[in-house]
């Protein structure tokens, strides 16, 4: 890979009480890109982030962080948002982001003055000096994710960042990871959601029962699978049809079948050269949820989407 790595990990192994948690997990992540780790409730997500940050000891394998073999070295320059939240419930918004920032070794006064600026860029201006208990569950996050950048870390680590909030809150947090990449700086983050992976990331890893079904660029997971076509043609009948793909199936009018290897062009070919008639042609890339249930199988992409359900719900 021609990238500087901001993480890379190989043959990361975790066993708690006999029970393998983690099996076998590599990971690389270029610096600057956005990275997605997604897998089912239990798929070892959290205890791999954990590991990645040196806040649990891998059986085995090898991970670096930022150039550091051991992770908390790079601690002051690592922002890191776990899946359990908790701030003070007294502390003023202002000082809980400030205080965050200085577990992190940022002067106080300065974890301040950024804090007043991240809250008032971003809707929360009117509660700099109210106590987070005074904030809602969402608003809550939010501050606490302000607390995980306001010492401007170059690496980002959230762990299921957008549960928990509200659609208008998941479009703020997705705006807010882009920007800092945009900024410069790396950001990981694990999800059971496939959609926030696949609009924000370049690379991810795919993890259920905690071993590696896939990493590497979202793109090349989608080629996994065929692109489907689906063809409506004016002549029902024909010497064009022997021309259709084997696997080719008519559904609702329209014939359905994966695109061929070498491509549509011979096949169009035949079709006006046999007089079909093309009245609609469309080809469609299979997108991330597709490839993610090709990868994992049906049974884990249930899994997520139950999960999903089940904390909306909560
Ligand atoms: N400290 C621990 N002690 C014992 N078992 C653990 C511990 N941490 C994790 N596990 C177990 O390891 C497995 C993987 O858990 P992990 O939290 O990493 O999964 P996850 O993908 O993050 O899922 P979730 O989103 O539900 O947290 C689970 O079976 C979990 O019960």
């Amino acid at each position: 890979m021609g990238a500087n790595l901001a993480i890379e990990a190989k043959g990361l192994y975790k066993t708690f009480d006999g029970k393998r948690a983690v099996d076998g997990i590599d990971i690389a992540v270029p610096e600057g890109s956005i990275y997605g780790i997604l897998g089912p409730n239990g798929a070892g997500k959290t205890t791999t982030l954990r590991m990645l940050l040196g806040i649990i000891n891998p059986d085995r394998g090898y991970r670096t962080l930022l150039g550091f073999e051991r992770p908390l070295e790079a601690a002051r320059i690592v922002g890191y948002l776990p899946e359990e939240r908790g701030l003070y419930p007294a502390m003023t918004t202002r000082d809980a982001v400030a205080f965050m920032g200085a577990l992190r070794g940022l002067p106080l006064d300065v974890g301040r003055r950024r804090a007043e600026g991240l809250l008032q860029d971003n809707g929360l201006g009117d509660y700099i000096d109210k106590p987070i208990k005074s904030l809602s569950k969402g608003m809550a996050q939010t501050v606490q994710l302000f607390g995980t950048i306001v010492h401007q870390p170059k690496l980002i680590v959230l762990d299921e960042p957008f549960s928990g909030l509200d659609a208008i809150n998941q479009g703020r947090l997705e705006h807010l990871i882009r920007e800092e990449a945009a900024n410069g700086a790396t950001i990981i983050f694990s999800t059971h959601v496939i959609a926030h992976a696949e609009r924000l990331c370049e690379r991810i890893a795919i993890i259920a029962g905690g071993k590696l079904r896939f990493e590497g660029p979202v793109a090349d997971a989608r080629d996994r699978l065929s692109s489907q076509v689906r063809l409506r043609t004016r002549s029902a009948d024909g010497a064009w049809k022997v021309a259709l793909p084997a696997d080719a199936r008519l559904k609702d009018g329209f014939w359905c079948f994966d695109m061929p290897a070498e491509g549509i062009e011979p096949l169009l070919k035949a079709l006006i050269d046999g007089g079909a008639g093309i009245e609609e042609l469309s080809i469609e890339r299979p997108g991330l949820h597709d490839a993610f249930v090709a990868i994992a199988g049906p049974e884990a992409a249930r899994e997520m989407e139950n999960e999903g359900a089940g904390r909306e719900a909560a």
